[in-house]
């Protein structure tokens, strides 16, 4: 509890300050006019300290004889100067940055560096420019809405139950990953590079920002799923791997995002398959999906 000498009555203090110089509002202990700066600071400093009142620090400050007469011995505060008062704990972390923060910014400083390096395809007069066609079709090899009705038909198409349980499920993992990346999109909010043009087909508000890269978890979650459930020559296989991850490199290549939105979005859509394949829908545990399917 602050005491109500300390907060209201300022004047004793003032003259306590003229009297020694080692008081925490005294211009010896920051100095007033000219040291001013260092003086806020302590008084932000009190300010964090319960029972301290920083408008009384400054009043101190101004109501001492010492700061009207314009003296301000800094240096030459004698031996009886206090120390400065330590650090709050939340200010000394401020001050010492963790191994970690530290190595996340070399991280987040390389990702910025080679992203921009690669995003060769950014625009028409990059040095790959040429190729920004061909990235653009490979961009629409991955969206959502390809895969999305394409799914539709093919399950409208199919008429065995097996076929149809595995479609089903191919839905429900694309649906899940809109939903996911959007969610973490709107929570990191993460812009895209500098260098991107945005001048994608059909996007949604979250689209805006950059981290995870949809187009890299579509391209992981659908390959892996591909692979699993479907019977493919080796050729084939290889294919399916090499399309994910040129869709992915295509990203950074276009200049529509870093390469640790890539990689990221790589990681979701794998895990992602493993949700599914978890929660794997059939006419045993999802018995009224696929007869309302089935009526249609
Ligand atoms: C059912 C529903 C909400 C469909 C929306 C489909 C749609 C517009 C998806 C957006 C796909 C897209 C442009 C993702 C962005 O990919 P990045 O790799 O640039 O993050």
């Amino acid at each position: 509890m602050p005491s109500p000498r300390r907060n209201v009555d300022a004047r004793p203090l003032a003259a306590s300050a003229s009297s020694s110089s080692s008081g925490p509002g005294s211009p010896a202990h920051g100095g007033g006019g000219g040291g001013g700066g260092r003086f806020e600071f302590q008084s932000l400093l009190s300010s964090r300290a319960p029972g301290l009142d920083p408008t009384c620090t400054r009043l101190r400050a101004s109501e001492s004889p010492v700061h009207r007469r314009g003296s301000f011995p800094l240096a030459g505060a004698g031996p009886s100067q206090a120390p400065p008062a330590p650090l709050p704990e939340e200010d000394r972390m401020d001050l010492n940055p963790s191994f970690l923060g530290i190595a996340l910014r070399s991280l987040l400083a390389i990702d910025l560096w080679l992203s921009k390096k690669l995003g060769v395809c950014a625009g028409e007069s990059s040095s790959w420019g040429s190729m920004r066609p061909l990235m653009k079709l490979l961009e629409i090899s991955g969206h959502g809405i390809p895969w999305l009705l394409g799914t539709l038909y093919c399950l409208s198409r199919s008429d065995s139950w097996a076929g149809r349980e595995v479609l089903m499920n191919l839905l429900f993992a694309l649906l899940l990953d809109l939903l996911l990346v959007a969610l973490i999109k709107g929570l990191v909010r993460r812009r895209r590079p500098a260098h991107n043009q945005m001048d994608m087909f059909v996007t949604l508000s979250v689209d805006k920002y950059s981290f995870p890269s949809g187009h890299a978890t579509r391209a992981a979650l659908v390959s892996r799923f591909i692979l699993n459930h479907l019977v493919l020559a080796i050729p084939l296989r290889v294919l399916v791997v090499l399309w994910a991850f040129i869709l992915g490199l295509s990203r950074v290549m276009l200049g529509r995002h870093n390469v640790t939105d890539v990689a990221f979005g790589f990681f979701l859509g794998y895990t992602q398959y493993s949700i599914v394949d978890y929660c794997w829908l059939s006419p045993h545990n999802a018995p009224v999906l696929f007869l309302l399917w089935s009526q249609q």
